[in-house]
């Protein structure tokens, strides 16, 4: 069952503590992720787009050349719930995945998004 209870500054403040990427604004969270280019701004949006349609928890989208701006808000609260915060969570923990060092694959061989 969906929790639409709104979060309070403080608890917002409180969560982004461990999530320093994501600000808190004009009661939206945001986050900008750097891209190595145009085509790789087109995936990450295409990847973010689908997660959220998994979770029917839809980002606004801002998409530059080498950048995307992901902002999240609960629309029927005009703020920030748990929707919100476990969504930009998954959204950062499947786009930001890379190989690890003891990984058989060698990863992108140039900067990824971050
Ligand atoms: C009718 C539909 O369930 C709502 O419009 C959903 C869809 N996607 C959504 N996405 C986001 N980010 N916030 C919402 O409140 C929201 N509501």
């Amino acid at each position: 069952m969906p929790d639409y209870v709104q979060l309070s500054d403080e608890e917002i403040k409180q969560t982004l503590q461990s999530m320093p990427e994501w600000e808190y604004r004009d009661g939206w969270i945001r986050r900008l992720y750097k891209t190595p280019g145009w085509s790789h701004t087109l995936m990450l949006a295409n990847t973010i787009g689908y997660l959220a349609d998994a979770a029917y928890h839809h980002p606004d989208l801002a998409l530059g050349y080498a950048q995307v701006i992901v902002k999240l808000q609960t629309h029927r609260v005009k703020g920030i719930t748990q929707l919100d915060i476990a969504l930009a969570k998954r959204i950062d923990e499947i786009v930001l995945w890379k190989p690890g060092e003891d990984s058989p694959f060698d990863g992108y061989p140039k900067t990824w998004v971050h």
